[in-house]
């Protein structure tokens, strides 16, 4: 078995994914508690950034991943910007950014960065979107926007939810399946 390390600063989404990925991909999966750097940009390339940073580090196989909350009335925004509007406002704050509109509609969109740890090949990106809409916050706090994040076709939010549901629909669940999907059709270097 070959390691692959995943790199995240956030305790709540290392939980999310060894509860996800269990030993599917057939790795050595472990896990480093580093905090890096929250570039800027569109989130394909913020993930890029974070992976390869990442593989400086490592000097070896490494996935680390970037989420981005996306209020549809504003363009997107916060998105990859979500986490310092958490820290300012909270989950309260985010919520009433939408006061004056009509569209609640939100998407969570999860983006995997894979690198074998080459510098000189390209990272692997693998993408995860769960739609919804964003409400008043309900449910428990401790993890994030969940409280205000109510998925499409479900009348409780993330944070309601029991979180093995969450688990099957989220956008981290999704991007976590597709990378599982590729790992399994790709033979190791
Ligand atoms: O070290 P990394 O992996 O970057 O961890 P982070 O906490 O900095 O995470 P991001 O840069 O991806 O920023 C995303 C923000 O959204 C929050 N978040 C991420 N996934 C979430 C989820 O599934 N539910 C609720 N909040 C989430 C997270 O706590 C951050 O505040
Ligand atoms: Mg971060």
């Amino acid at each position: 078995m070959r390691d692959l390390v995943f790199i995240t600063g956030n305790a709540k989404k290392l939980e999310e994914v060894v509860a996800i990925l269990g030993n599917s991909v057939g790795w050595n999966f472990t896990a480093r508690k580093i905090d890096l750097p929250e570039f800027q940009g569109e989130s394909d390339e913020i993930s890029r950034e974070k992976c390869k940073a990442a593989a400086q580090i490592v000097k070896g196989p490494v996935i680390v991943e970037d989420t981005c909350l996306c209020f549809n009335a504003l363009k997107g925004l916060p998105g990859p910007y979500v986490k310092w509007f958490l820290q300012k406002i909270g989950p309260e704050g985010l919520h009433r950014l939408l006061a004056d509109w009509e569209d609640k509609s939100a998407y969570a969109l999860c983006t995997f960065a894979y690198s074998n740890g080459d510098p000189s090949r390209d990272v692997i990106l693998f993408r995860g979107r769960t739609d919804g809409t964003i409400v008043s916050p309900r449910g428990s706090r401790d993890f994030g926007w969940d409280p205000i994040f109510q998925p499409t076709d479900y009348n409780q939010t993330y944070a309601e939810l029991p979180k093995d549901v969450k688990n099957k629909i989220s956008h981290r669940s999704k991007a976590i399946m597709a990378m599982a999907e590729y790992f399994k059709n790709t033979t190791r270097e």
